[in-house]
């Protein structure tokens, strides 16, 4: 496979330099002159806020994506990459933020089909004992015979790396590795990925926007800010590096991620009729397993109800029934003492707003434009159109370009197509649909600051205060503990689709918390805390 194309780097980590890299998507320009050196066995962050160009660069060197301006030159040659084969073929790997093994084999045959010269028939028993041969060689440990879709977040994180190190890929690029794993999982793999680097086998190049991974694990970090390289450098604070993302005065408001929640207003005493109230919800996955088992929950006006949880112990499941995307096996949905079947008009009538994960998928539509996506929900109504049919394009730029600018949505244009955008300016646009109707009676959040920068999130959190403390019953699902005991009023824990826990926040502490976070999706060890 590689090996010809391999054959004039070292034998171990390879070292990166981009050199004046310059990328324009029509007018726009994404990169502008980007110069990056990644020495053979450092582990480099890559920082910027939403928008800044990571993906772009990183896409760039993958591939995906040619530069129109530079250079890239691996253990000092240059080289060109065409598409991502080629960077394959070079030693240039790349995790994803989202998983891309196949659900349905085992992990041993996934890393059997990742091979570019994986055989037309397969000599099981040769592939075995050539995959357990590797397996030695590596610090991570993956249930080699169990299906992809039974392993937890963690174990599919540590098998995406190691298709990688089986490829035979030196230099590893990880888009936010850790977005979907706790903080002891995220830990381990970035701490076996480290000791590697250390060894002189693999070099890092890794987009995060966690400042602790930075500070632990990175030896270096080069940030980047609207296309430009803007600093970098090693041994620099949490506060420089904020400073060098976003600017002095926002850096100041929010580098903790809790400088700019707004002060919490008392929740009304008078507890009478849940404004939220979920009863034995129970529901199946997609492939007719049970994902909720019986979800009960209150949620009051003026309430944050956090839910935390090892990912896929049925949050995802929650959600989508709530939102009317799944169906309910048996269980009742209550707004306001009322049943509700969560349809368009009954949303509308009951105040009820819905902010899903991964919003390009499951909130906005890719191919129309950012005002169109965020007024998606006021187009029959006035001043958005007339008598409810005659849609005034120009009121629904007017409002669109209004929203865009007070949530900060960052767009060539409110015509953009909304795929087009960074993944954080999407979760800004769906964001600024669903926070900005008044009244909110209900607001069903999950994961909200997902791929946020830290500025971004600490402001899009204070939204989320500051719509309960104007009376909403929020209910938060959130796979950042810290986010969840952050904002919540009361903390549950959900595992296996059932609600394991709840208790006030002042009640509640890490230690409880984890026990009931232990029993965990299948496979886990538990989920220590961070
Ligand atoms: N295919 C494309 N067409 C048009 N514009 C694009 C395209 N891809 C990226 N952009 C724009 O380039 C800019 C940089 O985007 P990029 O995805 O590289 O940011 P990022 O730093 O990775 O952000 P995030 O942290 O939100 O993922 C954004 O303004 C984005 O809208």
């Amino acid at each position: 496979m590689s090996n010809e194309a391999l054959s004039f780097t070292s034998p171990g980590a390879i070292a990166l330099e981009a050199i004046g890299l310059s990328k324009r998507f029509g007018s726009f320009k994404a990169l502008d002159d980007v110069s990056l050196k990644v020495p053979a066995g450092e582990f480099h962050a890559l920082l910027g806020e939403n928008g800044a160009g990571k993906s772009t660069l990183v896409k760039c060197l993958m591939g995906f994506h040619r530069a129109d301006e530079g250079a890239v030159l691996l253990d000092g040659r240059e080289v060109s990459v065409r598409n991502p084969r080629e960077a394959q073929g070079l030693g240039l790997g790349m995790v994803y933020q989202h998983f891309t093994l196949v659900p349905s084999l085992t992990a041993a045959e996934n890393l059997v089909i990742a091979r570019r010269d994986a055989p037309a028939v397969i000599d099981w028993a040769a592939e075995r004992r050539r995959i357990e041969a590797f397996l030695d060689r590596t610090p991570f440990r993956v249930p080699l015979d169990r299906r992809v879709g039974a392993l937890s977040a963690g174990e599919r994180q540590k098998l995406e790396i190691l298709k990688l190190l089986y490829l035979d890929q030196r230099f590893m690029i990880l888009d936010e590795p850790t977005s979907v794993l706790t903080p002891a999982e995220a830990d381990e793999i970035l701490g076996h990925l480290k000791a590697m680097t250390e060894r002189g086998e693999i070099t890092v190049l890794m987009i995060t926007h966690k400042f602790r991974e930075v500070q632990a694990f990175a030896d270096a970090v080069t940030v980047l800010r609207r296309g430009r390289v803007v600093g970098g450098g090693r041994g620099l604070s949490t506060r420089e590096m904020a400073t060098m993302m976003v600017g002095e005065a926002a850096a100041t408001a929010g580098a903790s991620g809790k400088a700019a929640l707004p002060e919490r207003r008392a929740m009304p005493a008078s507890v009478g009729e849940p404004a939220l109230e979920l009863a034995g919800l129970f529901a199946e996955d997609d492939d007719g397993r049970p994902a909720l088992r019986g979800v009960s929950l209150k949620v009051a006006a003026g309430e944050i109800v956090g839910i935390a949880g090892v990912s896929g112990n049925g949050q995802g499941a929650l959600v989508e029934t709530c939102c009317g995307q799944r169906p309910l096996s048996s269980g009742q949905m209550f707004v306001n003492g009322r049943d509700f079947l969560p349809t368009r008009r009954a949303f509308d009538a009951a105040g009820l707003f819905v902010v899903p994960e991964e919003p390009l998928k499951n909130a906005a539509v890719a191919g129309m434009s950012v005002a169109d996506n965020i007024v998606f929900r006021r187009f029959e109504k006035p001043p958005l159109s007339r008598r409810g049919w005659w849609l005034d394009r120009r009121a629904i730029r007017a409002a669109g370009r209004e929203l865009m600018t007070r949530f900060r949505v960052a767009s060539p244009s409110p015509d953009t197509p909304i795929g087009a955008l960074s993944g954080g300016n999407v979760q800004r646009a769906v964001l600024a649909r669903e926070l900005s109707a008044e009244p909110i009676a209900v607001l069903i959040v999950a994961n909200p600051c997902f791929g946020l920068d830290f500025a971004s999130a600490a402001e899009i959190r204070a939204r989320i205060v500051a719509a309960r403390n104007a009376g909403a019953a929020v209910l938060l699902i959130s796979e950042d503990l810290d986010e969840v005991l952050d904002l919540s009023d009361t903390v549950a824990v959900i595992s296996h689709g059932q609600i394991a826990y709840k208790a006030p926040i002042a009640e509640v502490d890490r230690g409880t918390i984890g026990i009931h976070f232990a029993g965990g999706s299948e496979g886990e060890q538990g989920a220590p805390l961070g």
